[in-house]
C-alpha cells in the first residue's frame, strides 16, 4: 500500500526527482511502522489480560459480551463496536499501564506554555501515565481498575475534559495506527475470551518496568484453560 500510494505520487507529479519518498524512505517507514506498532500493542494487550485476571469478575463480564455479540463465531470486523465492554476495558488499561508512559519534545524556538517561557533547546517530559492517574482528575480511586468511568465516552472519564487522557498522544503527532491498534486488540482479546478462561500463575510478581513501553519485568505467567 505504502509503495503504491508512493508511485502514484511520484507518477502525479510527473516523476519529478523530490516528490514522493525515497527507497531508503520507504524502508525507514516500514520500520517505524513495525517498532510502533507491534511492542505497544503487545504490552496493552498483556496488561490487559494481567488486570482481567486479577479482577475475575471483569474477565466473566468480557466473555459474556463476546458470546453475546460473536457466539461461537470467529469475530468479524463489522461487529466489533458492539463490544463496549472490552473497548471500556482497553482503556481503562490504557490508562493505568499506558504502553509509552513518557513522550518527550524538544524545543527548537522560544516558546510559551501557559504562563512558562521555555528557550530553545530545552527537553520537555509528557508524563502519559502521571498524568493518567492524577488524582485531581480521576478522583479517590485512580490508581484503581475501573472501567465503568469510560461509560460515557472517552471525554467525560475525567474530571478535567478529554487531555487528560492522551495514550497514543495528542496533536499532529499523535499515533496514526491508534484505530487499527483497538481494532487489533480488541479482536484478539475477544479471541482469546472465547477460547480461553485465564489466571495468574503462583509465581507471577507484579513489578511493571518503564523502558519504551511497559513491560512485566519478570514477565506474565498466565494459565490459560480451554473452554
Ligand atoms: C496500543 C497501541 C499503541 C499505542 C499506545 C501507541 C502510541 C503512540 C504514541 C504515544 C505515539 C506518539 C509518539 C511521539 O509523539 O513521540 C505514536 C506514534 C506513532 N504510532 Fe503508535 N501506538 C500504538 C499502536 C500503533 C500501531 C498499531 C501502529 C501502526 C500500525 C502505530 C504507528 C505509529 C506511528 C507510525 C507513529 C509516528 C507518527 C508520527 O510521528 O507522526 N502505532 N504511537
Amino acid at each position: 500500500m505504502l509503495i503504491e500510494s508512493n508511485y502514484k505520487e511520484i507518477e502525479e507529479d510527473h516523476g519529478r526527482k523530490k516528490s514522493g519518498m525515497s527507497f531508503e524512505e520507504v524502508i525507514e517507514e516500514c520500520k517505524l511502522f513495525y517498532l510502533a506498532g507491534q511492542e505497544t500493542t503487545a504490552s496493552l494487550l498483556i496488561w490487559a489480560m494481567v488486570l482481567l485476571c486479577m479482577h475475575p469478575s471483569w474477565q466473566t463480564l468480557a466473555r459474556e459480551e463476546v458470546f453475546q455479540v460473536f457466539g461461537n463465531h470467529k469475530p468479524e470486523f463489522d461487529d466489533l463496536n458492539h463490544l463496549k465492554l472490552v473497548s471500556k476495558i482497553l482503556h481503562e488499561t490504557l490508562r493505568l499501564y499506558s504502553s509509552i508512559p513518557v513522550l518527550t519534545r524538544a524545543t527548537y524556538k522560544e516558546t510559551k506554555l501557559g504562563e512558562i517561557s521555555i528557550p530553545p533547546g530545552i527537553l520537555v517530559s509528557l508524563p502519559i501515565l502521571m498524568v493518567h492517574q492524577d488524582h485531581e482528575y480521576w478522583g479517590d480511586d485512580a490508581e484503581e481498575f475501573n472501567p465503568d468511568r469510560f461509560s460515557h465516552g472517552l471525554s467525560k472519564a475525567s474530571s478535567n475534559n478529554e487531555v487528560s487522557f492522551f495514550p497514543f498522544s495528542w496533536g499532529p503527532r499523535i499515533c496514526i495506527g491508534q484505530n487499527f491498534a483497538l481494532m487489533e486488540a480488541k479482536l484478539t482479546l475477544a479471541m482469546i475470551l472465547q477460547n480461553f478462561t485465564f489466571e495468574l500463575s503462583a509465581d507471577y510478581v507484579h513489578a511493571p518496568t518503564v523502558g519504551i513501553t511497559i513491560q512485566p519485568q519478570y514477565g506474565a505467567h498466565l494459565i490459560l484453560h480451554n473452554i
